[in-house]
């Protein structure tokens, strides 16, 4: 579905990722984990075609991706709401891309209940919580059915109780609407719960890509044994 290919990032004389090949497939959960500075965020904004590499191509379904497309969302890790209230925020994609408003409407029903937000359908987005401000985020992205939802740790704001909520609506969602998800996450059991695959990530390279269970129990490198043992 989305493939990059050489992937290389510099800022100034700081090369921030070094030629990264990897491809993500439908309906699949990606974990990325890895140091601070290591480049996952930036890695995140090549992957959705918000900032251009300095080299290398991504290719979404053969087609070269040069500029954000409505297939791909995003929630970023401060996440922004429009200045409205939360029913308009979760509506917006929506809107623009012309759903019926009988859809719309179900939509935003079907989101108000599972991210357990009806009693804020009307407050606005500036009055929210940290957290609550993050579920709106959240279930915004997910609104207009991405194929890829891209995350940049979701579950910052988050107490434990809706970080599982956010884990399992993730989960669900993908397997019943086919779509992926790439979630880079600190929380190295946020991984092994949510993702079927995980790269790590260190210096700007891709040190290892794996399925999630031999990654954490039978790592091939030693840099990744080292900091998924909280070593380095
Ligand atoms: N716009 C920018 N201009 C200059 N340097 C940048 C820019 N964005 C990121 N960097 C640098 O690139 C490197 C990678 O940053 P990035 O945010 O991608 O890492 P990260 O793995 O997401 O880190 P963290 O886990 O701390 O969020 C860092 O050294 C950072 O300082």
């Amino acid at each position: 579905m989305l493939e990059i290919k050489d992937i290389s990032q510099c800022y100034g004389q700081h090369w921030v990722l070094k030629e990264i090949n990897f491809t993500f497939t439908e309906g699949r959960i990606y974990g990325i984990i890895g140091p601070n500075g290591a480049g996952k965020s930036t890695l995140l904004r090549v992957l959705t075609a918000m900032e251009k590499p300095r080299a290398g191509e991504i290719w979404w379904e053969k087609k070269l991706l040069t500029q954000p497309i409505p297939e791909i969302t995003c929630m970023w890790q401060k996440p922004y709401l429009f200045q409205t209230t939360v029913k308009e925020n979760l509506l917006y994609g929506l809107k623009i891309r012309k759903w019926p408003q009988r859809e719309q409407n179900e939509r935003l029903e079907y989101l108000l209940d599972k991210f357990r937000l009806r009693e804020y359908k009307h407050k606005y987005a500036e009055a929210l919580s940290g957290g609550e401000g993050a579920r709106v985020a959240l279930a915004r992205a997910i609104a207009p059915r991405p194929r890829l939802l891209v995350l940049d740790e979701p579950a910052a704001n988050l107490d434990p109780g809706h970080t599982g909520l956010l884990e399992n609506i993730l989960k669900e969602i993908c397997r019943a609407e086919g779509m992926a998800a790439i979630v880079v996450t600190h929380d190295m059991f946020q991984a092994k719960r949510l993702a079927d695959i995980t790269l790590f990530l260190s210096e700007g390279r891709l040190i290892e890509a794996g399925t999630t269970d031999l990654l954490f129990t039978q790592p091939q490198s030693e840099k990744t044994r080292k900091f998924i043992s909280g070593e380095i």
